[in-house]
Parts: C-alpha cells; structure tokens; sequence
C-alpha cells in the first residue's frame, strides 16, 4: 500500500536525513518508525505526502507513484496527524473537522453529519463539543479531534506524527487504548512516528527502527525486535528491561498453563479432600465449567458441600490476554497464581509466576532458535 524504494534525503544544507530506506507498508497495516532524535523519521514521513521532496528513489502509494502526484490532490487522500494538532483557534470543533470536507466541496448537511459521525467515533460528544472553540477543549480532546479531522474523508492512508506526545501519560495511554479500538473498526493503512519504543510496541504491527542518519537498523514486528534486536543499536534503544517490555507482546496461549486439582461447587467435602490430595488449594468450578472460586485444602472440614466452603474468586484472565495483564491482576490481589478462561468463559488452567516465567523465556527462545527468521532479518538490515 506504501512502498519506499531506496529514498533519501539530503537537504540544502548537506544534511543527509534519510538514506536508501526501503520499506513497505500493507494495506491495514499499523508500521511504527521509532528512533533517537533526528534520525529521519519525520523527514521520511512528510515525503510519502509530499511536505518534503526525495532527493533519490521512489514512493509508491496505493499503486500511484507520489512524484507524479499532484502534491496538494495527494495530501487530501492521505489524513495526517501531527503532535500540536495545529486546529484553526477562530473555527469550532464541528468547522475543524469538516476542514477538508469543505475543500472538496462537500454540502453543508453532509459535512456536519460527518463531523458529528466522526467525534463519536474518537470519544467526544457532538452535542457538548461541536460548537466549542480548541482552546475550550483538553488537550487530549483536542488530539481526538486531530485524529478525527485526519478521518473525514475517510482516506485509505493516516500518517500520524507523534499524535499523542503533547499529553501527559495518563491520557496517553486512554489515547492509545482508544486508537487502537478505533483501528479495529476502521483498518487503516498507517504510518506512525514516535520516539517512545513503548509506545511503538503497544501500537505497532511492524516497527522500524532508525538510527542517526536516516539508516534502517531493524524492520520486524514488535515481538521480534524486543527479543532478537538484529544489533546493538537496536538493543540498546529498546532497553535493558527488554524481557517486561514483551510481557506486553507475548499471549497467554494453553501450553502455559498449570493444572491444579479442580473440585465442582455440588462434590461433597470428602470427595472434594479426596480430589485435593496433597495440594493446599483447588479451583472450584460450576456444572458448566464455569470458574465459581477457590477453596483451600483446611476448609474442608464439616459438612456440606464445596459450595458452602468455596471462597470467590477476585479476578481472572483470559487465553489471548498478554502476560502483562496477567502478572498485574497477580500483583493487585498479591495473588500466587491466576485462573485462565477461554473466550466462553470455560476455565482452562491457571498461570502462576513460575509458569509466567516459563512463558517468557519460551517466547524469547522461540524466535531466537527461529535461525534461518533471525539470519534474514539481519541480511535486510545488512542490505538496506
Ligand atoms: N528543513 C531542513 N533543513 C535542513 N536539515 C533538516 C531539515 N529538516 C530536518 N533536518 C535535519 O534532518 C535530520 C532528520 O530530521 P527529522 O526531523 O526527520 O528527524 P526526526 O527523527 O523526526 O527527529 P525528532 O524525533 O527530533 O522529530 C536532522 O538532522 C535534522 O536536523
């Protein structure tokens, strides 16, 4: 959908910001360029829409080579993010996301249905911001408001430079977890600059990873890049605590799974003993299979059955939630394991820190064994 073939850079000044970068971005596709300051990110960004001239090699977008574009044609099919939103102060919010709307000469009723259509799609409410003024809006409003303007015309490309990193982290992250809902619905083919290496790994299906000098060091997904960094640079820039960066990245999957004894709500105490044997605790289950709780091996004494015993269960995952979330559920509840459910809610075994452990490192091994995956990585980046 975007293809960079061998583009540089050289500004006026001698300045080479990018240098035969290769890269392709596919349809639907999230790619993050990430890097140190200066090294060529939005440089290599404003030439996909023409803000700045290659001085070498070619961009291709949805088919049509951007040099032979008309620039100003080209801008409007490619919605564009950047970090001060740069909102006209004298238009309300309405006005500023039907900018472009208006350009192409939209009539006047369409342009406001889409404008209100659009600010319930970024989270604001069209009856309470429409007619504001920005400097009436928070700042991550008015980031919502930038993300929404970029959408009006619903173009197949978004490039999106640092949209998010004039707000504080908090909103931050609201920001990305929203973006990322947003991007499900509407698959846009994206280009996204940020210098926060976390920030690329939450949203990021491909990273790219500059060093100065406009050079590509590293081009893979966001697992790969945080477990087999293709060189020093690399490993430098993602950071020494690389291992909880991709708890974020690595799903829970079945083989992860421990498998205590289980014991159902309706087993009588005797039967639920029998079934605990030596273990000190048990998950508790309903008829369907369903999670009921936990009970304890010195709770089962007297009468009755489990169910009167049986203490509730705080919290629990689910398979496809990533380690990160599961290791933060553990420490909120200072709990020494965590029950995992499948996406019907039937319990499927539970993950404790050992097994979180595990996990990890076969997450981590599983690429770096990958040899052959590993070789043509560091070929691309050798080549590039
Ligand atoms: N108009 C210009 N004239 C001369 N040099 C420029 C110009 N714009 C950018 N540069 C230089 O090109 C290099 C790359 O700049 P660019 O803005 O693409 O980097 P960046 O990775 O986006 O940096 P940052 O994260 O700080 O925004 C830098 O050395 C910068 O000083």
């Amino acid at each position: 959908m975007i293809r960079l073939d061998r583009v540089s850079k050289q500004y006026p000044d001698g300045t080479v910001a990018v240098q035969e970068l290769t890269l392709e971005v596919q349809r639907g596709e999230l790619v993050v360029l990430v890097g140190p300051s200066g090294c060529g990110k939005t440089t290599t960004m404003k030439m996909v829409n023409r803000l700045v001239e290659p001085t070498g090699g070619r961009i291709v977008v949805d088919g049509v080579d951007v040099t032979d574009a008309d620039p100003v044609a080209l801008r409007r099919g490619i919605g564009y993010v950047i970090q001060n939103v740069g909102l006209f102060p004298h238009r309300s919010i309405e006005e500023n996301i039907a900018v472009v709307p208006e350009l192409v000469g939209w009539k006047r009723s369409r342009r406001h249905e889409r404008a209100r259509e659009l600010m319930e799609l970024v989270g604001l409410d069209p009856a309470v911001h429409g007619k504001r003024y920005p400097h009436e809006l928070s700042g991550g409003q008015r980031q919502r408001v930038g993300v929404a303007r970029a959408l009006a015309v619903d173009p197949p490309v978004l490039l999106m430079d640092e949209p998010f990193s004039a707000v504080d982290p908090v909103v931050r992250g609201q920001l990305q977890d929203e973006f990322l809902r947003l991007q499900d619905d509407v698959r846009k083919t994206i280009l996204f600059v940020t210098h926060d290496i976390e920030e690329a790994v939450r949203l990021g299906d491909r990273i790219a990873v500059f060093k100065q000098g406009g050079l590509l060091e590293q081009f893979d997904t966001p697992a790969a890049i945080l477990g087999i960094p293709a060189t020093d640079f690399v490993a430098d820039f993602v950071g020494a605590d690389r291992g909880l960066k991709r708890l974020s990245v690595t799903a829970i999957t079945p083989a992860d799974l421990e498998h205590p004894p289980v014991v159902r709500v309706d087993d009588d105490l005797a039967k639920a003993a029998a079934a605990l044997g030596d273990g000190r605790w048990a998950v508790v289950l309903d008829g369907d299979g369903g999670l009921a709780g936990w009970v304890g091996h010195d709770m089962l004494k007297g009468a009755g059955t489990v169910r009167d015993h049986a203490r509730r269960m705080e919290a629990w995952v689910q398979l496809d939630d990533s380690l990160k979330v599961a290791f933060a559920e553990m420490l909120q509840w200072n709990a020494g394991w965590i029950a995992v459910l499948d996406d019907a809610d039937r319990y499927v075994g539970v993950l404790t820190p050992a097994t979180l452990h595990t996990a990890l490192r076969r997450s981590v091994e599983a690429e770096a064994n990958d040899v052959a995956r590993a070789e043509v990585v560091l070929e691309t980046v050798q080549n590039a």
